[in-house]
């Protein structure tokens, strides 16, 4: 017998639990189906493990440069891999519990465990069961590509998930891709010990930020000995379990113990019916949404990164805001009203928001930045960590913060100034008349918008 309900959410990611939460908090009754573990990729194989994991490499890390800080080890620390990812999974295991024990005592909320896919406009049929919902929301999220190198397929490789999972720490990890995934694993391994190759196809990392942000992010890995290959295009894989091999431009090639795939992310989106209720997607199988999250069959909705509007645990949960706002408090939250912002955390972690300067250049307008390198900010020459910069981008016209990138010590933190203000469409002078706390990171961001220079 199919049973009805007000709405059904697919996927317990980021966006989902809270909109539940939020629907049947109106008196509405929610479906809820999830396939595998829920809080999805953050918190089982993406934030949460990786920031609990980096926790331990950068423990690992000031023990190594123990005597810059005037101590003496009386012998090297060794690195308890068990101990380690036990502690990664514990942290993991709370919050995933958390969130499943929520929904399962959710009033109004039907939980069912299994595979979901549409059946109809208003059909889904999960784990053999038909139900029925009135409104369908989609937060089915992304996995790791796996692109068709030649002779990938017959080589054991790690993705973000699997990588989660090992038994011990690989001697020398190859990484192909050199962004958010594969730098984050790169410096956290190579603190554990491991030798760390990162392979990526781009003339430099992190290729969609400033090109000076992209060489001090080389820099600081550099600096840990990480060896790095840009411009060099992953052409074809082979080896052993143990024994791995990456040609690259045909010219040249690298070999190590391990390979991590580490080259973006596809969408959960091709075993979900989506034709069936005719919900479109584009060519790499985003769902299509307009600007309030609507797919093109108005009563189904797709937040997180399923919809290809944001890639972030942060972008998922403002999603659920912005339907929520749409659905039940009647008011028009947008999608074009969100500032970008998002972090690496390498350490030094990097912290940003809104353009780049070259976006910011590029959009024709008269701009000037003020930067300063973190080698001049008090907080970080006293925690010895130097490494990095701050710059601020305005428009000189209408006094805009258009954006900022800040690399050195909290970063992740400080840059929620630049944020803030944004948000509240403040002209750069009133945070240049904010009076910061010392000695802080983010002291300097009003002195380094009284150093203004135009960007020509
Ligand atoms: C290694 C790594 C580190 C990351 N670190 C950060 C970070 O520090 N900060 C940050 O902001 N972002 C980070 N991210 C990105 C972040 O994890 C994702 O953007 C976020 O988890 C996306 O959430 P979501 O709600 O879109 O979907 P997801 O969290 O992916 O959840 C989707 C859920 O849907 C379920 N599902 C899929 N299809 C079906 C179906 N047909 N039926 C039933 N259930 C289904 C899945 O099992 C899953 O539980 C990281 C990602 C990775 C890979
Ligand atoms: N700190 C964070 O918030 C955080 C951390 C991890 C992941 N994430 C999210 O996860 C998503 C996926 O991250 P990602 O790093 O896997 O993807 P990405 O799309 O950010 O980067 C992929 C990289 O791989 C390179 N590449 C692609 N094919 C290649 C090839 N054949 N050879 C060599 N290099 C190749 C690309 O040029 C690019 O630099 C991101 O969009 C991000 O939003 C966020």
């Amino acid at each position: 017998m199919t049973r009805h309900f007000d709405a059904a959410i697919i996927g317990a990611g980021q966006a989902g639990p809270a909109l539940a939460a939020r629907l049947t908090a109106s008196g509405r009754s929610v479906a809820f189906a999830e396939r595998h573990l829920f809080g999805g990729t953050c918190v089982n194989t993406g934030c949460t493990p990786t920031k609990a994991l980096i926790a331990s490499a950068k423990a690992a890390r000031m023990i190594a440069r123990a005597s810059d800080y005037g101590l003496t080890l009386d012998a090297p620390a060794r690195i308890d891999w068990a101990a380690l990812m036990a502690r990664k999974d514990r942290i993991v295991a709370a919050s995933r519990d958390g969130v499943d024990r929520w929904l399962a005592n959710m009033q109004g909320c039907t939980v069912y465990r299994g595979h979901a896919h549409l059946v109809g406009p208003h059909g889904i049929s999960v784990g053999g069961e038909e139900i029925e919902a009135d409104n369908i929301y989609l937060n089915v999220g992304c996995r790791a590509a796996a692109p068709a190198l030649p002779g990938l397929a017959k080589v054991p490789y790690l993705t973000n998930s699997s990588i989660l999972a090992l038994e011990e720490i690989p001697e020398h990890l190859l990484i192909i891709g050199g962004s958010y995934v594969a730098l984050e694993f790169a410096q956290m391994f190579r603190r554990f010990g491991a030798k760390v190759t990162i392979i990526e196809k781009s003339d430099r990392l992190v290729s969609r930020e400033d090109p000076d942000t992209s060489h001090c992010i080389e820099d600081i890995l550099r600096t840990e000995d990480i060896l790095i290959k840009t411009g060099a295009a992953c052409i074809g894989i082979d080896g052993v379990p143990g024994n791995i091999t990456a040609h690259l431009n045909g010219t040249e090639k690298v070999s190590g113990s391990h390979l991590l795939l580490a080259v973006g992310r596809v969408p959960n989106t091709a075993d979900l019916g989506l034709d069936v209720a005719g919900v479109m997607t584009d060519e790499r199988g985003f769902i299509q949404v307009d600007d309030c999250l609507r797919t093109s069959v108005p009563h189904i909705w797709a937040m997180g990164d399923c919809n290809g509007k944001g890639a972030f645990t942060h972008t998922s949960y403002n999603d659920y805001e912005i339907i929520a706002a749409n659905v039940l408090d009647r008011e028009s939250r947008k999608l074009s009203d969100r500032i970008t912002a998002y972090a690496i955390y390498i350490d030094p972690p990097m912290g940003r928001a809104g353009l780049t300067e070259a976006q910011a250049k590029a959009t024709g307008r008269r701009i000037a930045s003020g930067m300063r390198p973190m080698s001049r900010v008090s907080r970080a020459v006293e925690k010895g960590e130097e490494q990095g910069f701050m710059r601020i981008t305005v428009d000189l016209d209408s006094s805009e913060i258009l954006g900022a990138v800040i690399i050195g010590p909290g970063a992740d933190e400080a840059i929620h100034s630049v944020l803030d203000m944004m948000a509240a469409r403040a002209p750069w002078q009133t945070l240049q008349h904010v009076m910061h706390i010392h000695p802080t990171v983010s002291e300097l961001l009003p002195t380094i918008l009284g150093e203004l220079k135009p960007v020509t």
